[in-house]
């Protein structure tokens, strides 16, 4: 198995739908460590990085190389949905299913599961449907899922759209906590205080390409472009 996926590169990136370019060309390199912040406002694009980074996402030219072999690299990455995907079985299955899907024997992967359900604060309602959970409880659920193959990549789209602030804060502190074990996150959010919060860069994006690349810091104190300035004031962007 080869040590590391890393890094995945972008090369004149351009994923169009009908006559529209909605994002690229981009040129773009995600390696090393760390949480990278997509911000930008409605339709700038965030989603379909996320996706076209993914294999979710084709590009109509240019290229996404990861280092490593397919196979290797898809096992290797997971990703999280805003509205949070719940398997119809148990908490605990829901969580045990990638190692399940991964051969491992089903005593270690529920072993694996009821640890994390524990991690999670979901251990009492582990065993009920997980469609009766509630919004947040769910996307604690598909976090917890996403993390147990301890993938060396995460995708977050959007992952706290939902949820109210002390979800969100939980959500927050698993993502905290993955970035410290070592996986590489890639998110978009719209929630300036959580960048703040957990970015290690921030790319702004508008109309399909990346106006910035910057620590939180410099992006928010001082962003570079109008478009950055004129979206963090708040004003409407067209
Ligand atoms: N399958 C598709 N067919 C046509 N247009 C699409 C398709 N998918 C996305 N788009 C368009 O591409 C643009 C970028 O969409 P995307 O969802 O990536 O933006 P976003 O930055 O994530 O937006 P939001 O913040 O609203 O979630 C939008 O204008 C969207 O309508």
């Amino acid at each position: 198995m080869v040590e590391t996926i890393l890094p995945v590169e972008l090369q004149n990136a351009i994923v169009r739908k009908g006559t529209k370019d909605i994002i690229g060309p981009l040129n773009l390199t995600f390696g090393g460590k760390g949480c990278s912040i997509v911000i930008g406002p409605n339709g700038a694009g965030k989603t379909t990085l996320l996706r076209l980074l993914h294999g979710l996402e084709r590009t109509t030219s240019g290229t996404v190389r990861w280092a490593a072999r397919k196979g290797d690299t898809y096992s290797r990455q997971s990703f999280v949905f805003q509205a949070p995907v719940v398997l119809r079985r148990s908490g605990i299955e829901n969580i045990a299913y990638p190692l399940y899907v991964r051969g491992v024997v089903k005593k270690a992967a529920r072993a694996e599961a009821e640890k994390w359900i524990g991690d999670i604060g979901l251990r009492d309602v582990g065993n009920n449907d997980a469609s009766v959970l509630s919004g947040g409880e769910k996307q604690k659920l598909a976090m917890a899922r996403a993390l147990i193959t301890k993938p060396e990549v995460l995708f977050l789209d959007e992952p706290t759209a939902n949820l109210d602030g002390a979800a969100t804060l939980e959500i927050e502190g698993l993502i905290r906590a993955a970035v410290e074990a070592g996986t590489r996150v890639i998110m978009a959010t719209h929630d300036f205080g959580q960048a703040r919060r957990l970015a290690t860069e921030i790319l702004f994006m508008y109309h399909g390409k990346v106006h910035e690349r910057a620590t939180a810091d410099t992006f928010f104190d001082d962003p570079q472009s109008e478009e950055a300035r004129k979206f963090l004031r708040g004003d409407l962007l067209v």
